[in-house]
Formats: structure tokens, sequence, C-alpha cells
């Protein structure tokens, strides 16, 4: 299957500070990947190397040509105004013309069922609706590839659980998702496939019904092994 993404001995440096390195990662259509680890392993990093956000010290991150992408963060960033405009403003910027804006944005909320916030002002909402408003931006841009860092870690159970559906709804339409998540249980309801990283590496990559057997994960990546341990603990 052809990669949508691949990355091939990427580091990412700040300074002195080694936020990446080593990382070989192929992508392919259809995947759901979960980023885990533990605070400052690289997750974030990985991600906004990804989608194009930092460019590789070291290394190659090549894309698919053609291929569209975007991105959800932890809090969503909107503007003042209503619900309906932050959709607009996001095809807008992506070069749609305005008219075509409207109606893509109304339809985009409706699919996150906002359809009866549009008008109102996006930074009334609630943390959950706010996080499916910028589901709502995403969706409407038809990314081929979308990448989520820690979309529910601020949510309450309601929210956690609305934003999961949507993110289990885009997978089944064939969107490929990679998402950062501190959350086991989400990386076993969503996830395809695990990666684990530490201290800026790789050092379990694996298909989640592997990840998840203990025996095998133990025989994989002891590291991992003891990662997912205490988690769970
Ligand atoms: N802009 C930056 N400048 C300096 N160091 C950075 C920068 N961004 C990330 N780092 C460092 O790179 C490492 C990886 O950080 P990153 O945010 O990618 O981890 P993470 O796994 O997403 O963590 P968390 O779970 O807390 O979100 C950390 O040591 C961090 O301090």
């Amino acid at each position: 299957m052809s990669a949508l993404l691949d990355l091939q001995g990427v580091a990412l440096r700040f300074g002195p500070a080694v936020a990446l390195q080593d990382i070989s990662l192929r992508v392919a259509r259809g995947e759901r990947v979960a980023l885990i680890g533990a605070n400052g392993s690289g997750k974030s990093s990985l991600l906004r190397v990804m989608h194009g956000l930092e460019r590789p010290s070291e290394g190659l991150a090549r894309h698919e040509a053609g291929a569209r992408q975007a991105m959800v963060f932890q809090r969503p960033w909107l503007m003042r105004g209503p619900a309906l405009n932050n959709v607009v403003l996001g095809l807008w910027l992506a070069g749609q013309p305005w008219r075509a804006s409207r109606e893509r944005a109304a339809q985009a909320l409706a699919h996150v069922g906002l359809a009866e916030q549009a008008q109102r002002p996006a930074r009334a909402l609630s943390s959950g609706q706010q996080q499916r408003l910028a589901l709502a931006r995403a969706w409407a841009l038809a990314p081929e590839l979308l990448f989520l860092d820690e979309p529910t870690s601020n949510l309450d159970p309601h929210g956690k659980r609305d934003v999961e559906a949507l993110m289990a709804d885009f997978g089944r339409q064939g969107m490929t998702l990679v998402f950062a998540s501190h959350n086991l249980g989400q990386v076993k309801r969503l996830a395809s496939r695990v990666v684990y990283l530490e201290h800026g590496r790789i050092l379990a990559d694996l298909p989640v019904h592997q990840f998840f057997d203990r025996a095998l994960l133990e025989r994989n990546s002891h590291e991992a092994a003891l990662f997912v341990k205490g988690e769970l603990a």
C-alpha cells in the first residue's frame, strides 16, 4: 500500500534539547495510529513534524503529493464570533470561495451535531462543543489525513464520548487518523496501530491487538510493557 506519510531518520532538536531522534515511520491510508508515551516523550513534536509545523533537524518527512491534511489540538484556537464563521474562515484560509464555504461549513456543523449552535459565539460553547467545532473545521476540509493532539484530555466524560464517536466516524469514512493520547481505553477503542515513544524515540510500533497482548508486548518491547503496566495500575 502506498504511504500517505513517510518519515525517515527524523530528529528534532531545540538547541541542546532533543525532542525526537531516529524516527522512521510510514502511515498508510486508512490507518488509525495512536501515539502514546509519558509527558515529554515527543508525541506533540512528532505530530507537529508530521503536519509540517516543525521542520526536522535531520532526516526526511515526505507526504503523498496532493494529500490534504488537518490538525486538531488539545485546546482549539477559536476566534470571537459565531461558530459557523470559525469553520468558514478555515475553509477560506484553505482557498475556498466564501459562498461555497458557508454551505460547506453548515454541512460540517450538522455533521458534528452543532447545527443549532451555528450562530452562537464560538467562545460561549462548552469545551466539548468547542472541540467538536474544531473537528467540524477539520472535517470541512475533507482531509485524507487528520492529526489530533490529545483531543479529549481537556473534556468531561460526555465531551470525551462525543469526540471519540466522531473520530470513529471519521475513521469509518476512510480518513486516516494519527492521534496522541494518554488514555489507553481510548487507544484500544480507536486505534488500529500503536506507536510507543520514550525520550523522543520509538520503542514499539505494533498493531493494536498485539500491543495490548501482555506476553507479546513484553517480548517486543520491555519498556512499552512497563509503561502499559504503570498506566493500567
Ligand atoms: N519549542 C520547544 N523548545 C524546547 N524544547 C521543546 C520544545 N518543544 C518540545 N520540547 C521538548 O521536547 C520534548 C518532547 O516534548 P513533546 O511536547 O513533544 O512531548 P509530549 O509527549 O507531547 O508531552 P505531553 O504528553 O506533556 O504533551 C520535551 O523534552 C520538551 O521539553
